[in-house]
């Protein structure tokens, strides 16, 4: 572990100054001890950076490049937008080839990338995301029976909203990226049904090394897709280390394989039954539709393989990010009941007795100030992505640091949206802050210190329908049920890919009398 100590500009070392800290990083240890601290790296860099004061921290990965962790604002900036200088070439993605191929998120090729987002773009704006708010209205509604159904079988028994969640938001990307139902809420409430659990296995890195595939048949009703998920995620985190020899070295390896190759199946399975539906399939207004029709009128950037890229990243770009972000909300609304029953008081008021059909974005927050708040505030606290990493094409000076070309640099959101200097306050969940009359005392920097969606050509472009979708499942579910503490509970973050939690989300629902 390696401080980037303040240089002078005029001498622009390429050396780090040793710390000695406490952050463990996978330069020496044995493989358990390596898995170990991965989960937890992201926790113990932004705690060693906030010690030292420091402006950036290098650390080395086996020893084989240098890796460096962002948490100035100004720098964060500079890395994400100057896409010449820092690449995504020779990042840890293109170790997930097999699996993501030249989708949009692993893609380096500039001009590639910036030809296929061009095509992409219109689908994932405000105005085209609006229409799919019916749906997330729906999705919200099947999550809420299912956390009800639990509720009511052991209202005094924990439950894990975590599974939950990442069940809700895989069907929403089913149904609205590919007009496909993976039925993960439907297998959860079978099961329920038939007293056996889904939920108990927690959904976070132990699950993940557990490398369990079901054998059930794609697509049909009994198929598990989050369990593949499960078998695949922690792999390919452990994967964009560059390990050597990581058919050795990965334990679940083969799972990750199996795990893509099931993958592969289902999304064959959907474009398949698309191109057999005719121009009448097309019509659906979901994302696959619309590269379908992108290639039938000729434009040549979307082949056969790019769909089949895209699909594979927004299944997972789309549904864990938002998983995290909506059950790391409700876990803090369940400790802040004050907040929890403003944004109820919010959501009745909205919806009344059925979804906003149509809503925007932007009219959801004018009318849903706190439940906006809440997003927003968990946003900055539990980033889904705690860093994204980008490789120097050439030696750099960035914020007064010289650093070599081939070295990656990652602006943290999960450092800098904690960063004391930019947040008063910074470890409490403060959703108040981001209420207007707030925000020049609580959120000053708000402006450059929050970018859960990081920014730039590469920011993600699901960011207002992860948003809306969000704000749409909040309003639902807290309108029917309410989300009490677990005493002597606390989550425990790690990363499974995305952020995630060791042991689940805990929560206690009830029915909301109305
Ligand atoms: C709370 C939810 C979400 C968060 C926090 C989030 C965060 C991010 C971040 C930080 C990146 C940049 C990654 C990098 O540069 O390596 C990104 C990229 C991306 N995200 Fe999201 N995301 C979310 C939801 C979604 C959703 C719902 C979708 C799709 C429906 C999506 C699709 C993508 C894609 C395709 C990219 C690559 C964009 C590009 O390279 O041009 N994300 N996301």
């Amino acid at each position: 572990m390696r401080l980037c100590a303040k240089q002078t500009q005029a001498s622009l070392p390429l050396l780090h100054s040793p710390l000695s800290s406490t952050v463990t990083h996978p330069q020496k240890g044995h493989l358990f001890s390596l898995t170990s601290n991965t989960t937890t790296a992201f926790r113990n860099l932004e705690q060693a950076m906030r010690a030292a004061d420091a402006r950036m921290m290098g650390v080395s990965v086996l020893g084989r490049r240098e890796t460096v962790i962002l948490r100035h604002p100004d720098d964060c900036a500079a890395v994400s937008r100057d896409q010449e200088t820092y690449g995504k070439a020779n990042t840890g993605w293109r170790h997930l080839e097999r699996w993501l191929g030249r989708g949009l998120v692993a893609e380096s090729d500039v001009a590639h990338h910036a030809a296929v987002k061009e095509v992409l773009l219109p689908a994932f704006k405000a105005a085209s995301v609006k229409g799919f708010v019916p749906l997330f209205a729906e999705v919200g509604e099947e999550l809420a029976d299912l956390i009800e159904g639990a509720a009511a079988k052991d209202p005094s028994k924990a439950y894990d909203v975590r599974n939950a969640c990442r069940r809700a938001t895989l069907d929403v990307i089913g149904k609205a990226a590919f007009g496909f139902n993976f039925g993960a809420l439907g297998y959860a409430a079978a099961r329920l049904r038939e007293g056996r659990g889904v939920e108990e296995g927690g959904g976070g890195a132990a699950a993940g090394s557990a490398g369990a595939v079901t054998d059930a048949q794609i697509g049909d009703a009994d198929c598990d897709v989050i369990g593949i998920f499960d078998a695949v995620l922690f792999p390919a985190m452990i994967l964009l280390f560059e390990l050597p020899f990581p058919q050795f070295m990965i334990p679940g390896i083969d799972g990750y394989f199996k795990g893509i190759e099931k993958l592969d199946a289902v999304i064959a399975k959907i474009i398949a039954a698309k191109r057999v539906g005719g121009p009448a399939a097309l019509e659906g207004g979901d994302i696959l539709s619309f590269m379908l029709k992108a290639q039938a009128a000729g434009n040549d950037v979307i082949t056969d393989k790019q769909i089949r890229d895209e699909l594979q990243v927004f299944t997972l770009a789309g549904s864990d990010t938002t998983a995290a972000t909506l059950s790391f909300a409700l876990y803090e609304l369940s400790r802040h009941p004050e907040v929890q029953e403003a944004c109820a008081a919010e959501a009745a008021a909205l919806l009344g007795d059925g979804p906003s059909r149509g809503a925007s974005s932007a009219a959801l927050q004018s009318q849903m100030p706190m439940l906006t708040a809440v997003i927003n505030e968990t946003l900055r606290l539990y980033p889904a992505a705690t860093e994204y990493v980008r490789c120097t094409t050439k030696d750099v000076v960035l914020g007064g640091y010289a650093i070599k070309a081939g070295s990656f640099v990652l602006p943290s959101p999960y450092s800098t949206q904690r960063h004391p200097d930019y947040w008063p306050r910074p470890d409490e969940w403060l959703p108040e802050r981001w209420l207007p009359q707030n925000a020049k005392e609580l959120a000053p920097h708000a402006d450059k210190a929050w970018f859960p969606f990081a920014q730039g050509p590469r920011a993600c472009i699901g960011r207002y329908f992860s948003v809306l979708e969000l704000q749409t499942i909040l309003a639902v579910l807290l309108r029917r049920l309410r989300f009490g503490r677990v005493e002597g509970y606390d989550a425990v973050t790690c990363e499974n890919f995305t952020l995630s939690t060791v042991d689940g989300a805990l929560v206690l629902p009830a029915t909301r009398a109305r």
